[in-house]
């Protein structure tokens, strides 16, 4: 059976202005590759400014690498196949309000993503938005709900609504756990969890909480400024971590 995700050598160099004629090149990753299999959860961790989210952003095709190959479910998978893409790899952010509509009701917001990645009817799509609602512990009634009308925790699960209504065989969580209080993470793990053993979804978790990857992911990937240093089973990479720096990483936290 072939990887859910096969990353093979891939690298993004930003150019930054550094006055009106000058620039320097900032290299956001370096030669990295991993693999990511079904049900299985990935963490990628690192100080800011590590690489962390340009990986995020490469991987659903918000950027483009100038080097290197992302395969999805074995095949290679370029630029323009975005929509396609759409329903293989979901990703989701920090903030939930800001990457939502705080002009259109939730209903609108999730009939929007089914209408551009599926051709199911609106009877179908209403059955799928009210089928994932459910699924996240949110009600019917919130359809009909503006963003601004939710809590944080709350909103934070229509992010995810928004990113599993397509059913996805990944999600990308960018420090999306990370603002929530303790007792609402810990709901939340749990219910991604249980997504996982029933549906068999792989995440990539990019966090910098340490005390979350250890409970949650299998394997764990310790990016530097856009270099990978470490990457294998969490046990083993908590337990006897190569380089230095993610030594120094894994120890700064009391687990
Ligand atoms: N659009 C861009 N243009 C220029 N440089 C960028 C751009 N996006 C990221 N960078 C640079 O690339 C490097 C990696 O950034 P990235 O956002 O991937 O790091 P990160 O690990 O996700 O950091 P954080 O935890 O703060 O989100 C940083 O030096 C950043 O300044």
């Amino acid at each position: 059976m072939s990887d859910l995700i096969e990353v093979r050598n891939l690298g993004k160099t930003y150019r930054k202005a550094t006055g009106l004629f000058n620039h320097k090149e900032v290299i956001a990753l370096a030669r990295v590759s991993f693999t990511l299999q079904a049900g299985e959860t990935l963490a990628v961790v690192g100080e800011t400014g590590s690489g962390k989210s340009t990986l995020a952003k490469l991987l659903v095709g918000i950027e483009q690498p100038d080097q290197g190959e992302i395969w999805y479910a074995g095949s290679q998978i370029n630029c323009s196949e975005y929509r396609k893409t759409n329903q293989f790899i979901r990703y989701i952010f920090q903030d939930p309000a800001r990457s939502l509509n705080p002009n259109q009701k939730i209903a609108e917001i999730l009939h929007a993503v089914l209408r551009y990645s599926t051709v199911l009817s609106f009877d179908q799509r209403e059955q799928k938005i009210s089928q994932t609602l459910r699924l996240l512990g949110l009600l019917n009634e919130h359809a009909n709900y503006y963003p601004h009308m939710f809590s944080g925790g709350q909103l934070q699960r229509v992010a995810l609504a928004r990113a599993l209504i397509l059913d996805p065989k990944v999600l990308i969580l960018d420090e999306a756990l990370t603002a929530l209080d303790p007792s609402l993470r810990a709901q939340i793990v749990n219910l991604l969890l249980e997504l996982q053993q029933n549906t068999g979804i792989a995440y990539l978790l990019i966090t910098n909480q340490l005390r979350l990857v250890r409970h949650f992911a299998d394997h764990t990937m310790v990016l530097h400024r856009g270099e990978c240093l470490d990457y294998g089973p969490t046990a083993k990479i908590f337990a006897n971590p190569v380089h230095e720096f993610s030594r120094k990483l894994i120890n700064s936290v009391q687990y």
